[in-house]
């Protein structure tokens, strides 16, 4: 698929309206798209979401449950008219194929299904306390392939597995990349995290990027400022 002109999607993280409008009216035209995720969606449901732009939004509600409810969860919000949608891997064949189903039942246009791969909040100690023996590449491969096998478009992962999941899965699949902190940014909770540049280059189609962004003093001059390094790189 063509590359976005701007890569960056800002993370609309806050559970107050008046906030995220106002970051909205901000950053609409500094960056390639805006994320309403969980903590939004909770407080202000699909009104909010329309509230807060008039484009399509990526929705990161991370989807993972029994393949029949997230089947209603994806119908549920398909008159939203997102550009994409998350669910996690972790769901299994049935689930994502079931979410895909149901994101076809309608006709027309659909969001983008997205598996979430393995949290860029998770170190590989944090991972393997889940059980998980592999490494956070191994296990993102696995579930990357389980995942685009059963019907999802592309895939969320840290920068760190960018480069490996280009090579492994070729050019096709979107990359949807959080963990992103461009340098001298403070690093929060994130494990896995490279700069901006560091990721597009290893073969990232979209840049998910929150608190350096909003946690700015010029949101918007902080999202120009990632966007002309971008263009420069
Ligand atoms: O593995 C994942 C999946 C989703 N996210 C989301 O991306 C943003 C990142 O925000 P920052 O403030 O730049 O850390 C946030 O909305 C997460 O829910 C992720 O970080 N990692």
């Amino acid at each position: 698929m063509t590359k976005p002109a701007n890569p960056i999607i800002a993370a609309i993280d806050t559970t107050d309206l008046s906030t995220a409008m106002r970051w909205s009216q901000q950053l609409n035209g500094q960056v390639g798209m805006l994320k309403l995720g969980l903590a939004f969606y909770l407080a202000h449901g699909a009104a909010g979401v329309r509230q807060v732009t008039e484009k399509p939004v990526f929705l990161d509600l991370k989807l993972h449950d029994i393949p029949n409810t997230v089947a209603g969860g994806v119908t549920a919000v398909l008159s939203l008219g997102a550009a994409m949608l998350t669910l996690h891997a972790g769901g299994g064949t049935a689930m994502i194929a079931a979410a895909r189903n149901a994101a076809e039942t309608a006709g027309g246009a659909r969001p983008k299904l997205l598996a979430v791969t393995v949290l860029t909040s998770l170190s590989a100690e944090a991972l393997a306390e889940t059980g998980v023996a592999d490494n956070p590449s191994q296990q993102v491969l696995r579930l990357a392939k389980l995942a685009l096998k059963s019907g999802a478009d592309g895939l969320v992962c840290s920068p760190l597995e960018v480069a490996m999941l280009r090579a492994e899965i070729g050019p096709e699949p979107l990359l949807v990349v959080p963990g992103i902190r461009p340098a001298g940014a403070a690093v929060g909770d994130q494990a896995r995290t490279l700069t901006p540049r560091e990721a597009i280059g290893a073969g990232a189609d979209w840049l998910v990027i929150g608190r350096p962004i909003t946690g700015a003093a010029d949101p918007a001059q902080a999202a120009a400022a990632i966007a002309a390094d971008l263009e420069q790189g």
